[in-house]
């Protein structure tokens, strides 16, 4: 997160009220993340994460990704449980915004994931969309495809500030994903935004997953691209194709790709790469003032981007190209 909005001690204990979580004994602003204003809690019935949900997330999408947290953790996928007031509400207002009270997660996101980390998520991610499958809810996903223009537009006047061609670079891709992007892949329930820091882990065991404000229906092989893109390149920025057999493997161990998703792969991680892209840019451009948060890098996704571009099949990503029939 980061903090861009505060709230005062006396708010926060008056809020509490509503809620059975106990009397506020601590709280602060968590450093970490760049979309919400998140808050540590102590309370005298234990530890809490408060979130005031910001410009990305409007009020009537939290039923959807509050309602998705429940329902995966009733199917066994550890997941923070979202907490009802006394009204049975699971969020209100606080400060201005809408707000949420979720259960802390024990364990620490990996700082630099190797490849038992990467099998882990590739496993947990295939759970999730298999738990997903009978959740009843559906939201679009504002930041795919029909989403991007709109992204581009805010940036682009300022984007070769940033880097010299970038503005040419997105549009003609930006043209080319548009034109091919495909319509037709296995749809499901996708956490749009499963990076390292969104999955904590107790040593090299995978102990739970958070962050589900992007969360979405679309297509679930994109999910295997965000992620693939988010975990499988080294800080250099080279791909590492041992890490991506691992995350590739665990998932389809799990859920198999289809055949039509495995050709359709190399395209997605280009739209999974412009998508961050292009929300980092938009961010990078336009650091509120006086806001607590480190911008992520864009020209990261750019690195990314090329690297997909010279894919032609599975095989670039370390795996089989096909697989054979069961
Ligand atoms: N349920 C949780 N349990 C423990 N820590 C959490 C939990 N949710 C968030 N955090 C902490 O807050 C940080 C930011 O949360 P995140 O959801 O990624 O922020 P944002 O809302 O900006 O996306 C995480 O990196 C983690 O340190
Ligand atoms: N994962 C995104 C930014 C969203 O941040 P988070 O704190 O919600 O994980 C990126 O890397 O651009």
């Amino acid at each position: 997160m980061a903090v861009y909005t505060d709230v005062a001690a006396d708010d926060l204990a008056d809020f509490l009220k509503s809620y059975d979580v106990g009397e506020l004994l601590s709280y602060k602003g968590i450093a970490e993340g760049v979309e919400n204003s998140n808050f540590l809690l102590h309370t005298s019935k234990g530890a809490y994460i408060l979130t005031l949900y910001e410009k990305r997330v409007a009020a009537d999408d939290l039923p959807y990704f509050l309602g998705l947290m429940a329902h995966l953790c009733a199917r066994g996928v550890n997941c923070p449980q979202p907490q009802k007031n006394r009204d049975g509400e699971v969020y209100a207002s606080l400060a201005g915004r809408p707000a949420a009270i979720i259960n802390f997660l024990e364990g620490m996101w990996p700082r630099r994931p190797n490849v038992m980390h990467c099998a882990g998520v590739g496993e947990a991610l295939a759970r999730m969309h298999v738990a997903g499958r009978d959740f009843p809810l559906v939201r679009k996903n504002n930041l795919s495809v029909d989403g991007w223009r709109g992204l581009l537009a805010l940036a682009a006047p300022r984007a070769d500030t940033v880097q010299p061609g970038l503005r040419a670079f997105l549009q003609t891709e930006l043209d080319y994903l548009v034109a091919h992007w495909p319509t037709d892949l296995p749809e499901g329930v996708i956490h749009a935004d499963l990076f390292p820091d969104n999955v904590f882990f107790l040593g090299d065991k995978l102990s739970g997953l958070i962050d589900f404000p992007f969360a979405c229906n679309d297509m679930l092989a994109y999910d295997v691209a965000i992620c693939l893109n988010a975990w499988c390149f080294e800080p250099d920025l080279s791909f590492n194709a041992t890490k991506a057999r691992a995350f590739l493997n665990a998932y389809e161990a799990v859920r198999p790709l289809t055949a039509a998703e495995r050709a359709a792969f190399p395209l997605l991680a280009r739209g999974a790469s412009i998508r961050f892209l292009l929300t980092r840019l938009v961010d990078f451009l336009n650091v509120p003032e006086g806001a607590f948060v480190k911008p992520k890098d864009p020209v990261e996704y750019v690195r990314k981007l090329r690297f997909h571009q010279s894919v032609t099949s599975m095989a670039d990503y370390g795996v089989e190209v096909a697989r054979q029939p069961a």
